[in-house]
């Protein structure tokens, strides 16, 4: 083994792996990305707990249990037969069912699939609930799709994919492409396949049939509820704070209105187009009109908005100052040079609501800037961990209140900031989310993995 440069922030024991994982899969740059970044923060852990090396719990956890990648046809209004590929990757089931959410995105492949699946694993370990990780997907572009076309691909994908799913198995949810209305498709084509009313199945349904209340909303609002207690922890609040958002689609909408009801003056979004800046705060209902009812683009909202709204084509919210950034849209979406602007803006705390949109080196450089930073497997947890509530709603037949399941995800999002902030000033990093994160999420995995034999 020749160690280069590349590997001088993994521990040690720890390049061989990491070196078979690149030399086994290596068109898979997101997954090595997600990788390296859990096992840089490992070398305290190792340390202090011989069993993990001797039981070879690390290479255990880089490889999913499970692979599935099927054919989906389809056929177009005009009658045009098209194929698109599906996935799911099936990652940890030690604390519990498979759970992670299905993108549908041109961009979707096995790497992005299975970086988002890996991911997941020690999020959904760090809500303190009993969830196993997964991902699925397809490259299926929904724009521009009739919602016909979009019910017919919804139909052939569970197709297939339905013989692997089960409450007690693998439990499916939303993500970039995929909201209540597909999941309605998916739901209905499950139950005729298997004539089974398994409402706990699928999570994200609608109110009317299964569905939780605050689960459309939970992703947003808990990663503004984790990016309000790193304030508290440095004495800050985020009332008249200012605050970018990027994307503009479920994340990025409810983090919108739980910033605005905590007195923050949320001033940008986003969408592929471009982004919005709005001096007087974003109008909340013009946005969700455009977006979520229309299906619109963001330069409608400008157009709609009038003089306070500015929409720039292309270029990127970070550019924006501001106190407070939520990157709420894709993978990747902050890099160095957006987070040397950020830190020259003056940003304090950068709470990622998309899963791993800070690249490696933007997070070192909002780090050594003492910015406050909570990683997506922490901070937006909120949106798994009521799809749990989901499915507790579903087993037990009895629907909740509005009020009393966002109490519940407020408690959850206490709690995974205390689990995060605890970890991290046991390991000597005091105020490092990110190694908070890395550790407590392992560690609950990897001792369920120990407790269960050699799995
Ligand atoms: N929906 C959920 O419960 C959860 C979602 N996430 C993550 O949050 C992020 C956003 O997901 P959702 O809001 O659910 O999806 P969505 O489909 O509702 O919205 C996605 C937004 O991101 C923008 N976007 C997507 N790809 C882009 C690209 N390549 N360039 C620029 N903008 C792009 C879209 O224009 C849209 O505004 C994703 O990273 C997702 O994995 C994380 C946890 C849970
Ligand atoms: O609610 C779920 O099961 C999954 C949400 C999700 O895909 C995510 O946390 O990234």
């Amino acid at each position: 083994m020749t160690v280069t440069s590349e590997h001088a922030t993994l521990p040690p024991e720890l390049i061989g792996t990491f070196d078979e994982i690149r030399r086994r899969d290596p068109a898979e740059p997101y997954f090595h990305q997600a990788v390296r970044e859990l096992l840089e923060s490992l070398a305290p852990v190792l340390t202090q707990r011989p069993d993990l090396a001797a039981s070879r719990i690390v290479e255990r956890i880089v490889e999913p249990e499970r692979q599935i990648i099927f054919r989906v046809p389809w056929q177009d209004d005009s009658g045009t037969i098209h194929i698109n590929r599906g996935f799911r990757v099936e990652f940890n089931s030690a604390l519990g069912p498979y759970k992670g959410g299905l993108r549908f995105h041109p961009s979707v492949n096995l790497d992005t699939v299975k970086f988002l699946g890996f991911e997941q694993v020690f999020k959904n370990a760090l809500t303190g609930l009993n969830i196993g990780g997964a991902k699925g997907g397809s490259d299926f572009d929904p724009k521009g799709r009739s919602p016909s076309e979009i019910m017919r691909f919804c139909q052939s994908f569970m197709t297939e994919l339905h013989r692997h799913l089960g409450e007690h198995t693998d439990v499916p949810a939303g993500d970039i492409g995929v909201g209540e209305r597909e999941i309605g498709y998916l739901f209905g084509q499950y139950r005729r396949l298997t004539n089974r009313w398994e409402a706990g199945v699928l999570t994200g349904k609608g109110l009317g049939w299964g569905g939780s209340p605050v689960r459309k909303e939970a992703t947003g609002y808990g990663n503004v509820l984790f990016a309000a207690e790193m304030l508290r922890a440095r004495g800050e609040d985020l009332d008249g704070q200012q605050v970018l958002v990027s994307g503009s689609g479920n994340v990025a909408i409810y983090a919108i209105e739980k910033a605005q009801q905590l007195g923050a003056h949320v001033l940008t979004c986003s969408d592929s187009g471009g982004y919005v800046v709005d001096e007087k705060g974003i109008d909340l209902a013009l946005l969700q009109q455009v977006k979520e009812v229309e299906r619109g683009r963001l330069a409608d909202y400008a157009q709609r908005r009038g003089s306070s709204a500015t929409h720039v084509p292309g270029g990127r919210v970070w550019d924006v100052p501001g106190d407070v950034a939520l990157p709420s849209a894709t993978q990747n979406e902050i890099d160095a040079d957006a987070a040397r602007t950020l830190v020259g803006n003056g940003i304090r705390a950068v709470s990622e609501g998309a899963n791993m949109p800070t690249t490696p080196d933007a997070v070192r450089v909002l780090r050594e800037a003492g910015v406050a930073f909570g990683p997506g497997k922490a901070a937006n947890a909120g949106g798994v961990a009521t799809s749990l509530l989901e499915m507790r709603q579903n087993a037990t037949r009895e629907p909740w209140g509005f009020e009393y399941t966002e109490q519940r995800l407020a408690e959850i999002m206490g709690d995974i900031h205390s689990a995060c902030a605890a970890t991290a000033a046991r390991y000597d990093v005091p105020g490092d989310y990110v190694t908070g994160a890395n550790i407590a999420g392992l560690e609950r995995v990897a001792d369920a993995m120990l407790a269960q034999g050699l799995v």
